[in-house]
């Protein structure tokens, strides 16, 4: 059974559809790419499954269960870690204070962040507002797992981030999915580099899946995959 399934998914904002009849499945332990133009829905899908935008058809499942009715904050409960394009980080708690106050149990507490992420350690003091931003985006990452998910979903990770951060950043989330075994739904402009860390993609076009395959599929054939995504 996968993880997470959304059949004939329809969701918006008010009166306006946005997601517009999304199927789409995810297995444990599977990474997914969504890729697509901007304003074209990616957002709003995270948005959805996370309960934060109007419902307005079709079914979302989570392992099985119908999320229909569940209010977002039971969601992210049973497991689905959201880590928010806009990082979200509290700017006047510290680093710790910033990761202690998501804290749940399980695998991930602050010495395992702390390992994955040491620049964490080294600013376990400083104000969340003092942060770098590449620093702001692990903060967030790491304020996530600390929820222990089973599925992470990061929007735009490495938006106005230097390269060699990118890098940094990349390494870690692959480690994450090869020794962890999370399944994490990546949506991100920089498609090469959000290929790269997935199994499979779908690209996006006015809320409907216009192409999908695996990630090595249409990195061989990238031209298909700008045919849609190209500005
Ligand atoms: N809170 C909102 N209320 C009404 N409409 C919205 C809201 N947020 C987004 N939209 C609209 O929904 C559509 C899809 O936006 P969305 O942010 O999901 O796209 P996106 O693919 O994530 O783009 P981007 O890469 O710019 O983040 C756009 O037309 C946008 O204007």
């Amino acid at each position: 059974m996968p993880l997470l399934e959304l059949d004939n998914f329809v969701s918006g904002y008010g009166d306006a559809v946005v997601i517009d009849g999304m199927n789409l499945a995810i297995n444990e332990h599977e990474g997914l790419s969504v890729l697509g133009r901007n304003g074209v829905g990616k957002t709003t899908l995270m948005l959805s499954i996370m309960g934060h935008a109007r419902h307005v058809g079709g079914s979302l499942r989570w392992n099985g269960d119908d999320l229909g009715h569940v209010p977002a904050y039971r969601r992210a409960r049973l497991g689905l870690g959201w880590v928010p394009q806009e990082r979200d980080i509290f700017p006047s708690l510290t680093v710790e204070e910033n990761l202690l106050v998501a804290g749940r149990s399980g695998r991930f507490d602050l010495e395992a962040i702390y390992r994955l992420f040491p620049r964490l350690r080294q600013r376990r003091s400083n104000m969340g507002g003092k942060l770098s931003g590449g620093e702001q985006q692990m903060l967030a990452i790491g304020r996530t797992l600390m929820t222990n998910p089973k599925l992470l979903l990061l929007d735009e990770p490495f938006e106005g981030l230097a390269p060699v951060i990118v890098e940094e950043l990349e390494e870690t989330l692959q480690r994450l999915r090869r020794e962890e075994g999370f399944a994490t739904i990546i949506v991100e402009q920089r498609a090469e580099d959000a290929l790269r860390l997935s199994d499979r993609a779908i690209v996006l076009d006015r809320g409907r899946v216009v192409l999908e395959g695996s990630s090595q599929e249409l990195l061989a054939d990238f031209g298909r995959v700008q045919e849609w995504i190209a500005v």
